[in-house]
């Protein structure tokens, strides 16, 4: 939470050209043929570009919305911007801290107690113990009911609505300027979601900056007043929400 650092005068996050390579995974296909023919080393891995070519910057208060079809790249950029994944060309330049809600076990560990988890998170974040004994009602308040008598045992043990829950009442309530939602929010029922949205919202005015992976188009065009448009690996559009999901329907429209 060094935001003392940070230059205000620039974009918070800049990407330029960055690019992330995978392995893709054939263990399935493999298996068999592999057990009776080959070595445990198998055949030439081959690779593909998850992303590539990708450039964009963001000002500090945007709220921009990521679309795009199943395996586009959505995710992994996010992780790029977490910093939970580093590209393989190009560069990604965060000014500021970032509160991820990325993947529904990202960042917790499960063997460690709730309790335990919002004290290491919030610490990673910068937060003293004391800072967050002071919000831990709070955070708690916000998780719900199930999530508070569940305090004491280990993260793991949660149903995936009260890992969300969980997460997203400790990123929210972290000082960072920078929010990351991945999809995680539709696993919670249609109350906390709406107690979700109000506190995005409320980040939103605070001037904080909102990445938001998406497939339903009222919470994109709701949150977001940007959009870029991921599909496989390319960034093909990024330009106002409206126009992005009208570009992303009409293109899968005619892929039908
Ligand atoms: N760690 C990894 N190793 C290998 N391939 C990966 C890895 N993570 C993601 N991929 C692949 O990279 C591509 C992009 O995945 P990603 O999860 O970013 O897509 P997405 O746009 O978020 O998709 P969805 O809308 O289905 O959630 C997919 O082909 C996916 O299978």
């Amino acid at each position: 939470m060094s935001t003392s650092q940070v230059d205000l005068t620039g974009p918070v996050i800049a990407v330029k050209d960055l690019g992330i390579e995978f392995y893709r995974s054939r263990r399935r296909r493999m298996q068999l043929r592999e057990m009776l023919f080959h070595g445990r080393s198998g055949a030439p891995r081959e690779t593909f570009w998850a992303l590539r070519n990708i450039s964009f910057e963001i000002q500090a208060g945007e709220a921009v919305g990521l679309v795009g079809g199943n395996g586009g790249g959505k995710s992994t950029l996010l992780k790029m911007l977490a910093g939970v994944l580093l590209p393989d060309e190009g560069e990604v330049t965060v000014n500021g801290g970032v509160a991820p809600l990325i993947e529904l076990t990202g960042g917790f560990v499960g063997e460690l107690t709730a309790r335990d988890n919002i004290y290491l998170t919030a610490g990673l974040h910068g937060l003293s113990k004391e800072q967050v004994d002071e919000h831990f009602d709070d955070i708690v308040e916000f998780a719900g009911p199930e999530v508070r008598s569940g305090l004491d045992t280990p993260y793991r043990h949660f149903s995936s609505g009260m890992k969300v829950r969980l997460g997203f009442a400790v990123i929210t309530t972290l000082d960072e300027p920078i929010i990351l939602v991945d999809e995680v929010l539709a696993v919670g029922d249609r109350k906390f979601r709406e107690k979700c949205y109000q506190r995005m919202e409320d980040l939103l005015v605070e001037g904080r900056t909102l990445f938001l992976v998406s497939h339903s188009e009222p919470d994109l065009r709701r949150f977001s007043t940007r959009g870029l448009y991921l599909q496989r690996g390319a960034l093909m559009m990024d330009g106002p929400m409206d126009d992005v999901l009208d570009r992303y329907n009409h293109d899968l429209d005619a892929t039908r």
